[in-house]
This record gives structure tokens, C-alpha cells and sequence, in this order.
């Protein structure tokens, strides 16, 4: 099969607040994708009912031929071994260090020896350019270190699938710059699929192969990066260029102004 996820008709609420509405998206084989939208649309929902965290109401999520949330706990366990996550502001054990950060899922999820866990991790910290900091601690490090440590750890175990929630929120520029090539690097030389949830335009068009666009939990544009750019889609204009106002408006809905100041010609 090409694609490692698909997600068919997925529907998700919390309690009865509906989140997600139907979704349908491809991430086929090899590829980096982008899930961009503005905050609350619920593109971390879609990342945690992937990783069987939370389950839908109705659809399907479907990663390297296996429904997600028709496996017991075993199969599930088996299956999250195939990924990766970064999560939002990469957060990092404080106590631990660097290189122990990074062996944690090695730790929790093999038996290997310790020499080859050694191994393994000074490994995922060259990747990264930190193999000399593995003795640090997280306080002892830049926000942007920080972030390439919580990508060593994402990667640690080899995975298919690795999934980074906002990798690049609270970064400086360069920081961003140096994450979104490793991102991209890390995807080539694993061979793995990579889905990137953000709102960062500039870095994700940069790495991505495919984007999809969400507002209120639904899918309202997707294509490549070049594709997005020549669109007229008002909603894709709005976003790709930071406009304030369009079909995401600015105002919160409700009364007009002129019937809250009694301007309002009638009544
Ligand atoms: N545990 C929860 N219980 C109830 N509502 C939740 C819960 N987690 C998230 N939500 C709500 O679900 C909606 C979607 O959240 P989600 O985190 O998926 O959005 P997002 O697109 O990732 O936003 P952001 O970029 O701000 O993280 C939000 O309105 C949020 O308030």
C-alpha cells in the first residue's frame, strides 16, 4: 500500500462538541506532510487519534495497513513502536540529561544492551549536531537544542511514521531553519513518512511535499506547496498571507456593531 495513514470519514467530539467532521487525507509512503490551520481547528486531535490516544465517534484511521482503534492494547503498543512523536514545545524531561532524554524510549520500548543503547543515542545526537552535549542537562541548553534533542528522541527507535506538533513554535528564525532541514533530512535518510502539524507557512511549504489545510475540523484545501500558492482559494489566500480578515473573520460571531451601538436601521 502507498500510503502508511489514511484517515476515511473521521469524526471526533468531546463530549458532544464536535472537533473533527469528516476528515479524509492520504500520507503516502516517504513523504513529509503538512497539517496547517489556525489554533483550536483541531489539528492535534488528528495526531492523537492516530496514535490511538483518543478514538473517533465514526471513521477510520488506518497506519501501515492496521485500523488504529480495532487493535487491543498489545497490537497498539506493537504499532506505536512504528512512530515517532514530538510533542508541542518538544518538552524534555528536566532531570534527565540530554543523552538520557534520548535513550528513554529506547529504554522503555527494548531490551537492547547498554552498549548499544550508547551507541544508538550518540548516533540520534549526531544526527542531530548535539553528540557533544549529551552530558547536559535541558537547563543547560538553547530553546533551539532543546527542540533538536526532542527530535533524536522522536527518531530513536528507527520509526515509519513520525509525527511533530508545532516543531517550530517559540523558536528564533534560525532555530526554525535548522529544524525544518532536519525534519526533512531525518525523513530522507530514515525513509520514513513524516506529518507535520503547524501554522508556520514559510517552513512548511519549504519541506513539505503535500499540504492540507483545516478550519473547524474540516479539511478546506490541500495540495503542493505550489499548488497553494497560485490559488485563489480565499481561505488558502488568507492564510498563506497573514491577512487579518477573510473567510476566517477577524470578529467573533454575532451581533453587529451598529445593533450593539442602536444604530441598527429598524426596530
Ligand atoms: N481534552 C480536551 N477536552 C475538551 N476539549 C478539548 C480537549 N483537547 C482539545 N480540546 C478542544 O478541541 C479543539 C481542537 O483542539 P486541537 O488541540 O486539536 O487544536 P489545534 O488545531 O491543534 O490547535 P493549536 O494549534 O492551538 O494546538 C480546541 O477547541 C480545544 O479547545
Amino acid at each position: 500500500m502507498s500510503n502508511l495513514v489514511e484517515i476515511r470519514d473521521l469524526h471526533f467530539a468531546y463530549n458532544s462538541r464536535p472537533i473533527l467532521k469528516g476528515l479524509r487525507m492520504d500520507f503516502p509512503r516517504g513523504k513529509v506532510i503538512a497539517v496547517m490551520g489556525g489554533s483550536g481547528c483541531g489539528k492535534t486531535t488528528v495526531l492523537r487519534l492516530i496514535g490511538g490516544q483518543i478514538r473517533p465517534q465514526r471513521g477510520s484511521v488506518t497506519v501501515d495497513g492496521e485500523n488504529v482503534h480495532q487493535l487491543d492494547t498489545e497490537g497498539l503498543y506493537r504499532l506505536r513502536r512504528k512512530m515517532g512523536m514530538l510533542f508541542q514545545f518538544g518538552a524534555l524531561f528536566t532531570d534527565l540529561s540530554v543523552f538520557e532524554n534520548v535513550a528513554f524510549p529506547l529504554r522503555e520500548h527494548t531490551d537492547l544492551p547498554e552498549e548499544l543503547i550508547r551507541d544508538l543515542v550518540l548516533m540520534k545526537l549526531n544526527a542531530v549536531g548535539l553528540r557533544n552535549a549529551h552530558k547536559l542537562k535541558p537547563a543547560e541548553i538553547s530553546g533551539g537544542m532543546a527542540r533538536r534533542v526532542a527530535v533524536a528522541r522522536a527518531i530513536a527507535l528507527d520509526p515509519q511514521l513520525i509525527m511533530y506538533d508545532e516543531p517550530f513554535a517559540g523558536l528564533d528564525p534560525i532555530s526554525m531553519g535548522v529544524t525544518a532541514n532536519l525534519i526533512r533530512s531525518l525523513n530522507e535518510a530514515l525513509g520514513s513518512t513524516s506529518i507535520l502539524v503547524s501554522h508556520d507557512v514559510h517552513e512548511c511549504f519549504e519541506i513539505a511535499d503535500y499540504v492540507y489545510f483545516m478550519s473547524a475540523g474540516a479539511i478546506v484545501a490541500e495540495g503542493t506547496p505550489a499548488d497553494l500558492l497560485k490559488s485563489e482559494d480565499p481561505y488558502v489566500k488568507q492564510f498563506v498571507h497573514a491577512a487579518p480578515d477573510g473567510p476566517v473573520p477577524f470578529h467573533y460571531p454575532g451581533r453587529a456593531l451598529a445593533d450593539d451601538l442602536g444604530l441598527g436601521g429598524g426596530a
